[in-house]
């Protein structure tokens, strides 16, 4: 579960982020659209800690980013307690971002080992079971550069899904693809949407993407959830005249 209260973001005399509300229920898949420079990307480095809020709190699965509870009360985060809760969320960023020379297996039980302490054959089982969800079992052994983009892009989603997140961050995972990748990572997300209980929010450009995956799509514009409808409604019918605007510019741009 992701929730914003009243969360504000500054860059210097700028606000990005104005008094920001919205909730992702555990389990749903909610993706953010709007124009460029709105703040989508600032909204997933907060939740990934590597932005501060100027305002207001982030919870994640109930627990607040900023604070942690000590003898009843709230107090500052201290590191390890940010180390902890950047551990239940995952993400996976455009540029799919995979160890070059690291074959697909290695790039999947690195961070399993590493981080979570699993054993070699532990997470090599996991590695197998989430490259079978992705579509990409006989690439175990292969190298990031023998694969094509889409196919790079779904050994990222395994990556970050071998983590055992319980949240799922994705900014623009399909900028970087040709039309005709874009469908089989979409495929492969809706598989996890249906067969995992993992929050997911998803940052994209990409209408047809966000109508076909999404539970619910928020349209946000200057610093604030403007709308916020089940895609059918959101695209077919939406209700706020700055969507419209946007929907008919980035319709007219396809
Ligand atoms: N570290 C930073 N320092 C100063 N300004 C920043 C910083 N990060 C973001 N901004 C500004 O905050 C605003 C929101 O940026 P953000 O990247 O979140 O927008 P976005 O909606 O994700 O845009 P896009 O769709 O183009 O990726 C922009 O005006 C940007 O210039």
């Amino acid at each position: 579960m992701i929730r914003f209260d009243r969360v504000v973001k500054k860059f210097g005399g700028t606000t990005v982020l104005r008094e920001l509300d919205f909730a992702v229920a555990p389990g749903e898949f909610v993706s953010l659209i709007g124009p460029s420079g709105s703040g989508k990307t600032t909204i997933l480095r907060l939740l990934m800690t590597l932005e501060k809020v100027d305002g207001g709190t982030i919870e994640v699965g109930g627990q607040p980013l900023s604070h942690m509870p000590r003898r009843g009360k709230l107090v500052p985060a201290d590191e390890k307690y940010l180390r902890g809760m950047r551990r239940r969320i995952g993400m996976v960023f455009q540029q799919f971002n995979l160890f070059p020379n690291m074959r697909v297996r290695q790039n999947i039980t690195e961070a399993p080992v590493r981080v979570l302490g699993l054993s070699t054959a532990d997470a090599e089982a996991r590695a197998i079971e989430l490259l079978e969800l992705v579509g990409l079992a006989d690439k175990a052994d292969a190298h990031p550069a023998q694969l094509s983009g889409g196919q790079q892009q779904r050994v990222a989603i395994a990556r970050a899904l071998a983590m055992r997140p319980e949240v799922l961050l994705l900014d623009e995972i399909t900028s970087a693809l040709d039309p005709e990748l874009v469908a089989e990572v979409l495929r492969v997300l809706r598989e996890i949407a249906a067969t995992t209980d993992i929050t997911i929010l998803c940052v994209t450009h990409e209408m047809q993407f966000a109508r076909e995956v999404s539970d619910r799509v928020m349209m946000f514009d200057r610093g604030q959830v403007l709308e916020d409808a089940p895609p059918d409604r959101l695209f077919t019918a939406p209700e706020h005249e700055r969507t419209k605007e946007f929907l008919r510019a980035v319709i007219d741009r396809a």
